[in-house]
């Protein structure tokens, strides 16, 4: 039976301001702090009846039931026929898949300590190949807490454009470079066509054995081992973890080697501290559901199609791209987990950007636009850099101007000025971006998805809809697709 959402398009709406006035507590009631973040949803339109009733609905829809499952690694992932174990890999799954994540995460030290050990040779430079779900959690890490010691170069490069790879040939010694191929299934085209360039690159200049420079982070080692990599240098990870759930796995393996180990460990366990709370605080005060209910109530009552990220903290600059997968490639859905259309709007678009570079660029939108884009504001308390102090207090002041301005606006008579106003926000505020707040942010965002999944009845673990577009490719490469007048003319544009 479909879920009864009526008490929530039922909700009164009055504007934010109103909300604050006659609520002296509003701040402390929407506001949550763990794991060294601070959340703060009193300037999105939530309210005690309104979270009233999406627990009402969370219980209908047996959330708790089903953190329960995800948590001792049930088969959730029913059109998969797979449980879903990313939570192991942070220590807080069954015994049994936390013990097996521990083994692999052994290995994967053990490699990076023979790795520091010279057993490789000098190695200086890591060329990391993956796409999706196997780049961007690594790329987040590395760009986000290793950009004052890292103790490696790190490249991570995932488009199949021999650009990108070539900009990194200028820059690193094939000598001197580790290639890690990273994917899950060991048949991704882009990634599999990157790793022999890398290889050819280094034959060329003399490296003899180039498969001894060579590790594999996988789900399917046989795969690896077949196309050449010693079966030692191959780190599995279990088919359990997805794709874009999988930076906890062997998949963090370029971020444990330029962060060092006890940073990656910093990172999981500050997943866990997460993990525990999503598991036992009553969704009033739960982080990831307080944002999942946010994220509903502004996709279900108030039709908003998008909602945005904003990072003040250069560091976290590509986080937006990352929580873009995670949620789009999660909740980007048209169907139930038991296969009927879904009645309803699923997941907003996600996107997002860096400030203060957004407010000069799309802000205008935000402010004054027709759509409704619910804002989130993540930043961090101590600075990144060690520039005169002015640098990071603006910073600051210009996200947290931007959130008051949003709520309150600006009357004016003359329209072009006039700011409504009652446009929503909410901030996460770190204490410091370190590995264990970095982890917690991350564990935070899946589990939102996890509760918006369960809300919509929308399975977040399967990805049907990248397969089309990959295998009309493959079939074109093939010279076995039949296309369209249009692209037909495209293709023989481009190859004649
Ligand atoms: O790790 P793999 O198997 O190479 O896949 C890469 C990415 O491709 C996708 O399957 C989407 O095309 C993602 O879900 C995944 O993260």
């Amino acid at each position: 039976m479909p879920a009864d959402w009526t008490a929530i398009e039922a909700l009164p709406a009055p504007r934010l301001e109103t909300l604050f006035a006659e609520d002296p507590n509003r701040l402390a009631t929407f506001s949550v702090d763990v794991a060294g973040l601070h959340f703060d949803w009193s300037k999105t339109h939530l309210t005690a009846q309104a979270v009233a009733a999406f627990e009402a609905l969370a219980k209908a829809q047996d959330l708790a039931g089903k953190r329960e499952a995800l948590f001792a690694g049930d088969v959730i992932n029913t059109t998969e026929g797979r449980a879903v174990t990313h939570v192991a890999e942070r220590g807080e799954g069954s015994v049994d898949d936390v013990a097996k994540a521990r083994v692999l995460h052994a290995r994967m030290r053990a490699l990076i300590d023979a790795i520091e050990g010279e057993a490789l040779g000098p190695i200086r430079h890591v060329l990391h190949v993956g796409i999706g779900g196997s780049a961007l959690g690594p790329d987040l890490l590395i760009d986000a807490l290793g950009r004052d010691d890292s103790r490696y170069d790190v490249a991570i490069v995932s488009n199949i454009d021999g650009a990108a790879l070539e900009e990194v040939f200028k820059k690193f010694d094939p000598t001197a470079t580790l290639l890690v191929i990273a994917s899950k299934t060991f048949t991704t085209k882009e990634t599999l066509t990157n790793a022999e360039s890398v290889l050819q690159w280094m034959g060329e200049a003399g490296v003899d054995d180039v498969y001894g420079r060579v590790v594999a982070l996988t789900a399917d080692p046989d795969k690896a081992v077949e196309w050449g990599v010693d079966e030692t240098r191959v780190l599995p990870f279990a088919d359990s973890v997805g794709g874009r759930y999988s930076l906890w796995s062997s998949i963090g393996f370029p971020a444990a080697l330029a962060l060092g180990w006890d940073n990656f460990q910093d990172m999981l366990d500050g997943a866990g501290e997460m993990d525990r709370h999503f598991r036992q605080t009553s969704l009033s005060q739960n982080a990831p559901a307080l944002a999942a209910f946010a994220d509903l109530y502004y996709t279900q009552v108030r039709h908003a199609e998008t909602r945005a990220t904003f990072a003040y903290d250069e560091r976290l600059r590509l986080l937006p791209s990352y929580l873009q997968q995670l949620e789009m490639e999660s909740n980007g859905k048209g169907v139930t987990i038991d296969g009927v259309k879904l009645d309803r709007p699923s997941a907003a678009i996600t996107w997002g950007g860096v400030g203060t570079d957004a407010q000069h660029a799309v802000f205008q939108l935000l402010h004054q636009g027709t759509h409704l884009v619910p804002v989130e504001f993540v930043a961090v308390i101590e600075p990144g850099d060690t520039l005169a102090e002015e640098h990071h207090r603006q910073l600051l002041l210009n996200a947290f101007a931007q959130g008051a301005a949003l709520m309150k606006g600006r009357p004016n008579d003359d329209l072009a000025r006039s700011y409504s106003g009652d446009r929503p926000s909410s901030t996460i505020l770190l204490e410091v971006l370190d590995a264990r707040t970095l982890g917690a942010l991350i564990a935070f965002y899946e589990q939102r998805v996890f509760v918006n999944g369960v809300l919509l009845g929308i399975n977040p673990f399967d990805q049907f809809g990248v397969e089309l577009g990959k295998e009309m490719a493959k079939a074109a490469d093939a010279g076995g697709q039949e296309f369209d007048v249009s692209t037909a003319d495209l293709i023989k544009r481009a190859f004649g």
